[in-house]
């Protein structure tokens, strides 16, 4: 058989073992591996590193169409498979707009075109996200594109009635609502996380509860409705704490943290570096504290990038002039050991089921033509990510993937290294030396 025999991988953080993939599939794990294998196959050797399931990224800006200039389709992709990213769910903030079934397509179509990862568009909850009337949800869903996940991601979907008829509206196809949680009138001209130093530097706070008020109300509603709800971004230990109350009453809805706020925190915006601008805006210790206990006992189901880029002169800029965001999917993994991994709150499998199972389960993306967050088992597509935990690597954005370079975490150390991707068995992101077993060709 030929195929490519990954030996003395850890799986999810196990014992070390063999894996043989082969016309995009696991074909064998363990001793069966390089008993199938026979001669002539590509050896990767695996020794020292960790095999996780292709990650899945439910919230990825690629920026395409209308800012090309910040990232493609292409780049961004890219930056998801170095990453370790097999699929990105990407946001409908762009121009045109997501909003209707030929822009998701298009979208759809540019990510197979690239082949760098599978890419499902997310498509706009309102027209021209204006929050005033409902964009053609079930037609994005009937649509090539099979959209599942809607959000005005940027915006926050701030119309408690058109919230409610967009969670009644997807309940008919199992899609979910992605809310940016942010209470327009509360944070109306907010450049920071409101506290102390807010007042201090004299920019405007952006209080926890605009975020708390919209996740308390749209856990009523979906529960209301009967329809999920997704939280983009949670950011504050109040809305942990709404998001546990709902999960103990079974209502349903999910949440997400991104790497940057698991990591960073508001002092950071002491020196006015527009790096540290983001939507929602970096938070206290406490709130870091409580997100990271959050995610490990899973009151927060997942971490996604949140990726943003911008070009070079947003950011370059004085901070009331710059624009919120930050990159992400290159270091995500780097972040989420750093945080969760060795601080021991979460195992590798733990960062396998965060990464990768929740979020394509939330997707949708689990089933169907092409899957992702699929058990690394005998018969699964081959969307494998080895990564090396032992290194430690100093952030470099002039390496990046990425069109953009506004990486909040320029000149860090930070732990692990995503060595290889594999796409339906196709690697996507490789630096591995590879050899072949005796008989093939060398
Ligand atoms: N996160 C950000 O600060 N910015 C995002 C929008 C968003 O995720 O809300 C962007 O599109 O740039
Ligand atoms: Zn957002
Ligand atoms: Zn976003």
């Amino acid at each position: 058989m030929s195929g490519t025999l990954i030996t003395n991988a850890r799986v999810l953080g196990g014992d070390p073992q063999d894996l043989l993939i082969d016309d995009g599939v696991i074909v064998a794990l363990g001793a069966e591996a390089a008993a199938k294998a026979g001669e002539g196959a590509e050896v990767v050797d695996a020794t020292g590193l960790i095999a996780l399931p292709g990650l899945v990224d439910l919230h990825t800006h690629l920026r395409e169409p209308g800012r090309e200039d910040a990232e493609t389709v292409d780049t961004g992709t890219k930056a998801a498979a170095r990453g370790g990213f097999t699929a990105v769910h990407a946001m409908a903030n762009t121009d045109p707009v997501a909003d209707t079934a030929g822009v998701v397509e298009q979208v759809w179509r540019l990510g197979r075109e690239a082949g760098h990862a599978d890419v499902r568009p997310v498509g706009a909850v309102t027209i021209g996200l204006k929050g005033e009337r409902l964009a053609e949800l079930g037609a994005m869903a009937e649509s090539a594109a099979g959209v599942r996940v809607f959000s005005d991601d940027g915006i926050c979907v701030h119309d408690a009635m058109l919230m409610r008829r967009a969670l009644e509206y997807v309940k008919a196809f199992d899609g979910v609502i992605a809310q940016h949680a942010q209470e327009p009138r509360l944070t109306q001209g907010a450049q920071m996380n409101e506290g102390e130093l807010s007042g201090r530097l004299g920019l405007r706070g952006w209080p926890s509860v605009a975020e708390e008020a919209i996740v308390a109300r749209d856990v009523l509603l979906a529960a209301h409705v009967g329809s999920r709800v997704h939280i983009c971004h949670l950011s504050t230990r109040g809305s942990v704490e709404i998001v546990r109350l709902a999960k103990e009453r079974g209502l349903p809805v999910t949440a997400e943290v991104t790497p940057h706020h698991l990591l960073l925190t508001d002092e950071l915006v002491a020196g006015y570096d527009p790096r540290y601008k983001v939507n929602p805006p970096l938070r206290s210790a406490a709130d870091v504290a409580a997100l990271r206990e959050a995610l490990a006992d899973g009151t927060i189901d997942i971490v996604a990038t949140d990726h943003a880029p911008h070009p070079v002169e947003a950011k370059d800029c004085e901070w009331d002039a710059a624009a919120f965001g930050m990159l992400g999917l290159e270091t995500a993994l780097s972040v989420v050991q750093h945080t969760m991994v060795d601080t021991g709150l979460l195992d590798w499998a733990g960062v396998a089921d965060r990464m990768s199972f929740a979020p394509a389960r939330i997707g949708r993306c689990d089933t169907g033509e092409r899957p992702h967050g699929r058990p690394v088992a005998a018969g699964e597509p081959a969307n494998l990510t080895l990564i090396d935990p032992s290194t430690t690597t100093t952030v470099d954005p002039s390496t990046s993937a990425s069109l953009s370079r506004n990486t909040p975490y320029e000149g860090m150390k930070l732990p692990g290294t995503v060595v290889a991707t594999f796409l339906r068995g196709r690697p996507t992101h490789h630096t591995l030396q590879t050899h072949h077993t005796p008989g093939g060709q060398a």
